[in-house]
C-alpha cells in the first residue's frame, strides 16, 4: 500500500509541484503527505529540490503549478497577509545556521515570537525559560548566539521554534553544521518534544543517520518524490 492510499488524513500535502528558479526546475511534479503529528524526513541528494519543496509547503514560496493544501486550505491561494499570519502561528521553522538574532540573549531569541503574538514580556520570557529547559539549555538564558556552541544555538533555535506550539516545525538541514554528538543531541531534542507535543515535522536532511530519527522518509531525485521501493 502507498503512502498516499492508506487513508490517514494528511495536515499538510503538496500535489505535483513544479517550481523553477530562472531556468533551473528545481521541482518537476513533486507529491508528498504530511500527516497530523508525523516526523518525515525528506531525503536526497544536493540539488535534489529538498529545499525548495519545503519552502513550498512552508508558505515561503508560491510554485508555478500543483496544490499544497494545510488543514485542506489551500495554501499557495491565500492572500500574503493571510499566510504570514499562518505561518507566524501554525509553523516553525530551523535552517541549517539557526539564525538566532545574533543581539539577543538566548532568553529574548525564543521568547520574540511570543512577543510578536501579543503575549507580555513577563510570560513570554517565563515560556521561553521553559523551552529552554526541555531542550537542555537551562543556565544559557543570558548568552548571546555568538557565545553558545553550534549545538547550544540549535537547541535555542529549535525551543524558538516550538514556543508559540506551532503544528508544523520544518526543519532544514538543522544538524548539517554539527559533530554526530551534538547532532545526535539536537536530533533526540527535537523528536521527543515533537512527539510530545504532537507537533509533525517536515526534516529535510541528506544524512541517514539524522533520516532515522523520522518516522518515514521520502526521497526526492530531480524535483519528484522517488516511488516506494516494493518489499522495503
Ligand atoms: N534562489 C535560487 N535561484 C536559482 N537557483 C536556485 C535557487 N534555489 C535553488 N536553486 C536551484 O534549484 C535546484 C534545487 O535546489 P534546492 O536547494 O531546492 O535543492 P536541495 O536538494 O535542497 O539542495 P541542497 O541539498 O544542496 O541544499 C538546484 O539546482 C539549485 O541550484
Amino acid at each position: 500500500m502507498s503512502n498516499q492510499e492508506d487513508g490517514a488524513v494528511p495536515l499538510l500535502a503538496a500535489r505535483d509541484l513544479v517550481k523553477a528558479h530562472g531556468r533551473t526546475e528545481a521541482l518537476r511534479g513533486a507529491t508528498v503527505e504530511l500527516r497530523p503529528g508525523e516526523i518525515l524526513a525528506v531525503t536526497g541528494a544536493s540539488g535534489s529540490g529538498k529545499s525548495t519543496l519545503l519552502h513550498c509547503l512552508a508558505g515561503i514560496v508560491r510554485p508555478d503549478s500543483g496544490a499544497v493544501t494545510y488543514g485542506g486550505e489551500r495554501l499557495d491561494r491565500l492572500p500574503e497577509r493571510r499566510l504570514s499570519e499562518l505561518r507566524r502561528t501554525e509553523f516553525g521553522v530551523v535552517f541549517q545556521f539557526g539564525q538566532l538574532i545574533p543581539e539577543l540573549t538566548a532568553l529574548d531569541n525564543v521568547a520574540l515570537p511570543l512577543l510578536l503574538g501579543g503575549a507580555r514580556r513577563q510570560e513570554a520570557q517565563a515560556s521561553a525559560g521553559e523551552w529552554l529547559e526541555r531542550f537542555g539549555v537551562r543556565g544559557q538564558e543570558e548568552l548571546r548566539p555568538g557565545e553558545m556552541s553550534g549545538g547550544q544555538a540549535q537547541r535555542v533555535a529549535l525551543a524558538r521554534a516550538l514556543v508559540t506550539g506551532p503544528k508544523v516545525v520544518f526543519a532544514d538541514e538543522p544538524t548539517g553544521a554539527l559533530d554526530s554528538l551534538a547532532s545526535e543531541q539536537v536530533m533526540s531534542a527535537l523528536t521527543h518534544t515533537a512527539r510530545e507535543s504532537g507537533t509533525a515535522v517536515l526534516l529535510i536532511t541528506h544524512d541517514a543517520q539524522v533520516a532515522a530519527y523520522a518516522d518515514r522518509e521520502v526521497r526526492l531525485a530531480d524535483g519528484a518524490v522517488l516511488p516506494l521501493e516494493v518489499g522495503v
